[in-house]
């Protein structure tokens, strides 16, 4: 159960899943500490089948490790974590077959061919893609007879979404998957995704920090923001949050350009219209953004940080000189 605070937590179900089915990744009171320094601070994540879900939030927020906790590659420092049912860290190979990974990092296999390395990836699995049907998929028949390491950035990321869902899996991870794609590229993995999730029932979680892709292709998104899910919800609900006001522009009846952000846009055009006893020149009114609101949040954050410690809220460089020696083990330090 997502147990975080309303309002600003409330998850809502995103249309697509299974309403009643038991989640496919849950998090309850999820830490992370490296050292002396609390990474995660107690996050809530619920995810339901089927349901493509964005973790969004400022680098060093934590979006990595919790992921790297949910695959099983990383032990929490505390916490209750399901996936598929099963606590990762006590995972087995059967549970790590029904899961596909995306890292960030590239992995080894650089001098095989793109074929090559699909085919053999395919005998891993019990009930794998086509190789050959997996490389149109992802759009790479052409350079089938290629070299990994003879192909261009954003090329070696269709490999590694390739390789990701070779197995079928239940739950993809994406860990910034379109990070060095063309816009085209980026389009054909958006439709490749959303393929996956509605015709296949993949349930997708993806960390990015792009919001235009978040709100593109997630069913709803979670922002992570000094080691506490802030805020969750579908695109929209997030987009309509109180914390950031609409802004209204128009022209004076003196020519002058004005602007006025407000949380009732309605009535600040319903005065104007009175006062002008006409029609309001060059009128806009523009609704807060998704974007607004992650801004909102990491802006708050930060504030809230300078306020208490003295710095600058900027977490990233205070997290790594606290680091212990032999910290990069994965080994939780509670
Ligand atoms: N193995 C480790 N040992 C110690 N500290 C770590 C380790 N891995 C990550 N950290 C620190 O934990 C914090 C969160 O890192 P993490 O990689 O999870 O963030 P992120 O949200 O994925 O960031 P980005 O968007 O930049 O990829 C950072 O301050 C990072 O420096």
């Amino acid at each position: 159960m997502t147990t975080t605070p309303a309002p600003t937590t409330a998850p809502t179900t995103a249309p697509t899943a299974a309403a009643g089915a038991a989640p496919v990744v849950e998090a309850h009171d999820l830490r992370m500490r490296y050292g002396s320094t609390d990474v995660l601070r107690g996050v809530d994540l619920e995810i339901r089948r089927g349901e493509i879900f964005a973790l969004l939030g400022p680098n060093g927020a934590g979006k990595t490790t919790t992921v790297e906790i949910l695959e099983g590659f990383r032990q929490r420092s505390a916490g209750e974590v399901r996936v598929l049912g099963t606590d990762p860290a006590r995972a087995d190979d059967a549970w790590r077959g029904r899961i596909g990974l995306v890292l960030q990092s590239w992995r080894d296999h650089r001098r095989w061919q793109v074929a090559e390395l699909l085919t053999h990836f395919a005998t891993y699995y019990p009930d794998p893609r086509d190789p050959a049907e997996l490389l149109d998929l992802v759009g790479l028949t052409h350079q089938a007879r290629q070299r990994v390491d003879r192909l261009s950035g954003g090329q070696r990321r269709r490999v590694d979404v390739a390789l990701g869902i070779i197995g079928r899996p239940e739950l993809l991870f994406l860990d910034e998957p379109t990070t060095g794609f063309d816009p085209e590229a980026r389009r054909d993995f958006h439709d490749l995704i959303e393929r996956l999730a509605r015709t296949e029932g993949v349930t997708i979680l993806l960390t990015t920090h792009d919001l235009a892709e978040a709100e593109r292709l997630a069913d709803r998104i979670a922002m992570l923001v000094d080691g506490r899910i802030r805020a969750c919800g579908t695109p929209t609900e997030l987009g309509r949050r109180a914390a950031a006001q609409a802004e209204v522009r128009w022209t004076a009846p003196d020519g002058r350009p004005r602007h006025e952000r407000t949380s009732d846009p309605s009535g600040l055009v319903w005065e104007l219209h009175q006062e002008t006893a006409g029609p309001i020149a060059d009128l806009e009114v523009r609704r807060p953004t998704l974007e607004d609101t992650y801004l909102h949040m990491v802006h708050r954050q930060a504030t809230d940080t300078a306020d208490t410690d003295g710095t600058d809220g900027t977490d990233d460089g205070a997290h790594r000189t606290g680091f212990p020696a032999g910290a990069d083990t994965g080994e939780a330090a509670a």
